[in-house]
């Protein structure tokens, strides 16, 4: 499968760089970075730190699209956008790990989808995904005495808040609980706040240092409380992850999916 990965100096640009030239079946097609950027013209192995692998980056996506058979993309929610546009005219696959859509970007993505076949999750690691089905069973099992919340903690330099994971998780629970998310959700809290509101699904957001991506959820009831967590140790787990997702898209109609359609959960 020919891939081409965009955001290619970033963090997981680089380690896709990585996970694409290791996978079997695989090959890196093209490497994209922003117009201006000092990656451009360099070779996408050197940048990733392995060997060259003879694919200078480069700000031209289409030509790039046209001839490849997906395009792997953690970048920024504008960028993703204009990704799944010109992958839609591509008609490829596009993986979408990019997270702090709006609901306008949303549906742009949704529009998208009827061209292309794009697979979109806040985490593309495996415990997440099943983390994330055990947080539904544990709330369609508790009662609303059950008060839940969110925990995250990322490295100092990720940018939005509450992270793509943490919306997923609290999705999950909203959706165990059988209540809509965007009218449970407290994602800030200053000040004299009031007590909280039964059945408020909250959010609490940490950020420091170098730490990959952390994220409990926390069901505290009268006199007990549980934890289910996931502590991301290396950002491998997520471009394996998205390598899956890519090889599993080939061969499916246009349509927007998610990873529990990839790991059949
Ligand atoms: N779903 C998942 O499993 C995971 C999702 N993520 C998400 O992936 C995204 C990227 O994370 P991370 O790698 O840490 O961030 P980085 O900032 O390290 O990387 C993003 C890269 O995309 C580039 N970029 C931005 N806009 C464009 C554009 N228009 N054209 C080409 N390249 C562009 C950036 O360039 P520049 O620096 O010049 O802006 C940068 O090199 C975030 O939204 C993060 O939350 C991260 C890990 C796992
Ligand atoms: O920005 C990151 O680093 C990560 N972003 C994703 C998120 O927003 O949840 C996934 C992972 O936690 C790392």
């Amino acid at each position: 499968m020919k891939l081409v990965v965009v955001g290619a100096e970033g963090r997981m640009g680089r380690m896709l760089i990585r996970a694409v030239a290791e996978a079997e079946g695989c090959s890196l097609h093209g490497a994209i970075e922003r117009a201006g950027s000092p990656a451009i013209g360099r070779d996408a192995g050197l940048l990733a730190g392995i060997g060259e692998l003879g694919v200078p980056v480069t700000d031209d996506p289409l030509p790039l699209f046209v001839a490849a058979d997906g395009v792997l993309d953690f970048t920024a929610p504008a960028a993703t956008v204009a990704f799944a546009e010109l992958a839609a005219q591509a008609r490829i696959v596009h993986v979408i790990g990019t997270t702090g859509f709006s609901e306008d970007d949303l549906e742009r993505l949704r529009a998208a989808s009827f061209h292309a076949r794009l697979v979109r999750s806040g985490n593309m690691s495996l415990g997440v995904n099943l983390l994330a089905g055990l947080v539904r069973k544990v709330a369609a099992t508790l009662g609303e005495e059950f008060d839940i919340e969110v925990l995250e903690m990322h490295h100092r330099m990720k940018v939005d808040a509450p992270s793509g994971t943490a919306l997923l998780l609290g999705e999950a629970a909203a959706q165990g609980r059988n209540v809509s998310l965007a009218e449970t959700s407290v994602a800030t809290r200053e000040g004299h706040t009031g007590a909280r509101r039964p059945g408020d699904i909250g959010f609490a957001t940490l950020r420091g240092g170098s730490v990959v991506g952390d994220h409990s959820v926390i069901f505290a009831g009268p006199s007990e409380r549980i934890t289910l967590s996931h502590h991301a140790e290396d950002r491998a787990i997520f471009a394996r992850g998205a390598l899956k997702a890519a090889q599993w898209a080939f061969d499916k109609p246009p349509g927007l999916y998610g990873m529990d359609d990839v790991l059949g959960l």
